[in-house]
């Protein structure tokens, strides 16, 4: 069997590699990142190592490298001939990736290849694969879409592990927490006969998908926006300090209340699920950024995202959300250099001081009206601590 998986990072080759090569498959790897892709093609080959006291390694082999930016072709001679096709990108990079994976698909066309292909996104976010789809779609041509409509398939995933950042010598070794969960919407399946071991397979992805992103990812979150504002740099450091864990928790009863109420879970069950969540947290063999979790807060702060659709579908349950509400608001502070949205967002807030300013003031020199919308800011933030 053979697998086409966009994204050779962490959750790309410290989960998905790992659960496809236990399956007998070989791997293409496609990613613009030289340093592994060269890797994995002089050596196909790496190790996973679990964050635990056993520090137990798994071998991972049969692996391939792509570079998509410098070899389309050979990335679409390999989708012509796969059996499937997952990707862990990152949900703003599925809309440069979608046409050649169009393209690979109309090469199964032209090919013949009537042999069923699932397309599985396996990203943190609400119908990934779907909107892989819409994407895929925009780059086909109508004659091509009814064959993809007929041959192929794209159901949603969920995919639960914590990979952090890595540093190793090894530019492939990948260190994983123990803890990992695939599930997959099989009515949304072409192929449902190629099930993986390891992947649960579900009917409805969507109590699965909301319990997922709505407790590990909003609650990850949180203790990097809260952790972030009392000056922490670790998810470790940050989550020992009362006032994280608090907050932390009361997220979570918030999330648990509405996901309770929504999809009927448990209390008893959801409780002992979110006690593991925070015990995989406080792992002490993880060594996690507040940088990295608290990443991209423009894209965190979305419509159907960890916070606001739970903060949505509460109001609309009549439940509570002043904890949710609370954290959206440490968002906005969230001030990481190396983070472009953070530095987008600080600068959206900046203008909005400075607008503030010039129509209270009446000032029209721009430099103190920007000295004194950085003064505001400082307070803003200040006060929020
Ligand atoms: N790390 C984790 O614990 C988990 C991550 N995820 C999801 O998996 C996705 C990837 O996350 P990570 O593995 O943490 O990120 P990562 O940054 O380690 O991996 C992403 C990979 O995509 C590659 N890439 C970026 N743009 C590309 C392009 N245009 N073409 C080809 N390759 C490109 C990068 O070079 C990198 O190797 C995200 O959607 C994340 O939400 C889901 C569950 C767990
Ligand atoms: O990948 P995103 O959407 O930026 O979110 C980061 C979150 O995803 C994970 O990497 C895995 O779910 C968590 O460790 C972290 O909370």
């Amino acid at each position: 069997m053979k697998a086409v998986h966009f994204g050779a990072g962490n959750i790309g080759r410290g989960f998905i590699g790992e659960t496809l090569a236990a399956n007998d498959f070989s791997i293409d790897f496609v990613d613009v990142d030289d340093t592994i892709i060269s890797a994995l093609n002089s050596r196909h080959e790496y190790d996973i190592e679990l964050a635990a006291p056993s520090q137990e390694k798994i071998h991972v082999e049969n692996v391939d490298g792509i570079n998509n930016g410098k070899e389309p072709e050979k990335v679409v001679a390999a989708i012509a001939e796969t059996n499937l096709v997952t990707t862990a990108i990152g949900p703003k990079i599925l809309q440069f990736i979608a046409p050649l994976i169009a393209e690979g698909l109309v090469a199964r066309k032209k090919q013949g290849n009537t042999q069923k292909v699932d397309v599985i996104a396996c990203e943190n976010m609400i119908g990934g694969s779907a909107h892989l789809k819409d994407e895929v779609y925009k780059a086909l041509a109508d004659e091509d879409q009814a064959f993809v409509n007929e041959y192929v398939g794209f159901p949603n995933a969920a995919v639960d592990r914590i990979v952090p950042l890595q540093k190793h010598d090894d530019p492939l070794m990948v260190s994983v927490e123990p803890f990992k969960e695939w599930v997959v919407d099989e009515s949304q399946m072409a192929n449902p006969d190629l099930k993986l071991e390891g992947v649960s397979y579900a009917p409805n992805l969507e109590p699965y998908i909301e319990r997922k992103l709505f407790s590990v990812n909003t609650g990850h979150a949180t203790v990097a926006y809260t952790g972030k504002t009392l000056g922490y740099d670790t998810i470790g450091d940050a989550i020992k300090d009362e006032r994280v864990l608090n907050q932390l928790k009361g997220v979570l009863k918030e999330t648990g209340d509405l996901l309770i109420a929504k999809w009927n879970f448990k209390r008893e069950d959801h409780e002992a699920y979110q006690k593991k969540i925070i015990n995989r947290f406080e792992n002490p063999y993880i060594s996690d950024t507040i940088a990295r979790v608290g990443r991209t807060p423009i894209r965190k702060l979305g419509f159907d995202e960890r916070f606001i659709r739970p903060i949505r579908e509460a109001k609309e349950h009549g439940l509570g959300y002043e904890k949710l509400l609370e954290t959206v608001g440490k968002i906005y502070q969230f001030n990481v250099p190396e983070d472009d949205e953070s530095v987008k967002l600080q600068q959206m807030l900046q203008d909005k001081f400075a607008e503030v300013v010039t129509s209270t003031t009446d000032l029209k020199d721009q430099e103190l009206v920007s000295e004194i919308a950085g003064k505001m800011s400082e307070e803003f933030t200040a006060t929020h601590k």
